[in-house]
């Protein structure tokens, strides 16, 4: 049938390769016996970021270093665009595995000028072809003009902006970035960042981004993984991390969270706010119940008492204010409460400081809360 087969053929080259940029299969690395990357699998596509996020010491570093082939992993496989890199047997060196490094101690070379420094990854090319390209990478950063300056008369932003220009000079089809904004001020921080990243989606490169940042990671991501104690616990877009996470310590990471504590009673956990769906959890079992800040509605106390219970928040409970702080563009009210003398926090827009004392009543948005089985 060779129409079909031609048709075939057509449709395969319709469809986008799927081939990922990067591929880490089952990485391991252990010191002294115990695992600190615990067998970590991510795929990343041409064009993608995606941010390696947890918490100091959960072993972002070294897979990150395992990719990069400065350090090699116990067992676990690298891939490049389909092509096997590294495994227990075989491995690619370091400088021919075209990834860029941008680390957060980016030290540039104090004797190169800012050309020299841009130039130093470049191999190929004639030195017009590498000046151009020099050039054209300094103007997108907007540093042209120091161009023959040496780092020490810049800045330190300035200076990030030239390791920015530098790592992705070679146009590395993998780029790896260990917290490469932590030394800039917030000031400098946001606008760097927007930058890299829109340098690096032009070049469709494949990029790793490691922090310890929630925000950060909110901000670059396309795809979030979120890793703790050698593992990643959960990946995904940043919406579906952020509001789905897989556990308490998932909520926790990336906002404070209230807790509510419960025991389950036919798929139902009895609290002082009402009930709370718990599907699928056996009865007796203990539960914690777990929003947010922002997830609380606060209402003034009426002679005592407080708004109507709802099927979306169910039923109010009594607080007094212990504390109130203005954050900037929200308010943080930390209330004790009156059933057991716990601390809630809220969050409300813009500013709103009761008084510390004043009684208010609280709803929780169910539809924010998050049933897990305690541990
Ligand atoms: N060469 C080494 N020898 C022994 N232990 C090590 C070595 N390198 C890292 N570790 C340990 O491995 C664990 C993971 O370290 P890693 O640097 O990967 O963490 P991280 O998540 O990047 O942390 P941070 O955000 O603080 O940089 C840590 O407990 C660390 O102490």
């Amino acid at each position: 049938m060779p129409d079909d087969f031609d048709q075939e053929l057509k449709d395969k080259a319709a469809l986008p390769d799927r081939t990922p940029r990067l591929e880490i299969k089952n990485l391991v690395r252990r010191y002294e016996g115990l695992a600190v990357v615990d067998d970590v699998s991510l795929r990343i596509m041409p064009g993608q970021v995606t941010c390696l996020l947890g918490p100091s010491g959960c072993g972002k570093s070294t897979t990150l270093r395992m990719i990069a082939g400065v350090e090699m992993q116990d067992s676990g496989e690298i891939w490049v665009d389909g092509k096997l890199v590294c495994d227990t047997h075989f491995r690619v060196p370091p400088e021919r595995r075209e990834i860029g490094l941008m680390f957060q101690d980016f030290a540039l070379f104090p004797h190169l000028t800012v050309a020299g420094n841009v130039a130093f990854g470049l191999r190929n090319g004639t030195r017009e072809e590498k000046r151009a390209r020099v050039e054209e990478l300094l103007d997108r950063v907007d540093l042209l003009r120091f161009i023959d300056g040496y780092p020490h008369q810049l800045s330190g932003g300035e200076q990030q902006r030239v390791a920015l220009a530098r790592a992705l000079a070679p146009r590395p089809r993998i780029m790896l970035m260990d917290e490469p904004f932590s030394g800039l001020d917030n000031r400098l921080r946001d606008g760097i960042r927007d930058q890299t990243l829109s340098l690096l989606k032009e070049e469709d490169s494949a990029v790793l981004l490691v922090t310890h940042e929630p925000d950060e990671a909110m901000r670059m991501a396309d795809e979030i993984a979120l890793m703790r104690g050698g593992k990643i616990v959960q990946q995904g877009a940043p919406y579906n991390v952020y509001t789905r996470p897989v556990d308490q310590a998932a909520v926790a990471f990336f906002s404070d969270a209230n807790v509510l504590h419960a025991q389950v009673n036919g798929a139902l956990a009895q609290t002082p706010f009402g009930q709370f769906l718990a599907p699928g959890i056996p009865d007796g079992t203990y539960v914690d119940i777990v929003f947010r800040p922002q997830h609380v509605r606060l209402d003034f106390d009426r002679a005592g008492k407080g708004p109507l219970p709802t099927p979306s928040d169910g039923v109010p409970a009594r607080g007094v204010v212990e504390r109130a702080r203005f954050m900037g563009h929200e308010s943080l009210v930390e209330f004790r409460m009156d059933h057991d003398g716990s601390t809630l926090k809220t969050t409300v827009p813009n500013v709103f400081l009761p008084k510390p004392g004043k009684a208010m009543w609280l709803t929780v948005r169910r539809d924010r809360c998050f049933v897990f089985p305690s541990h």
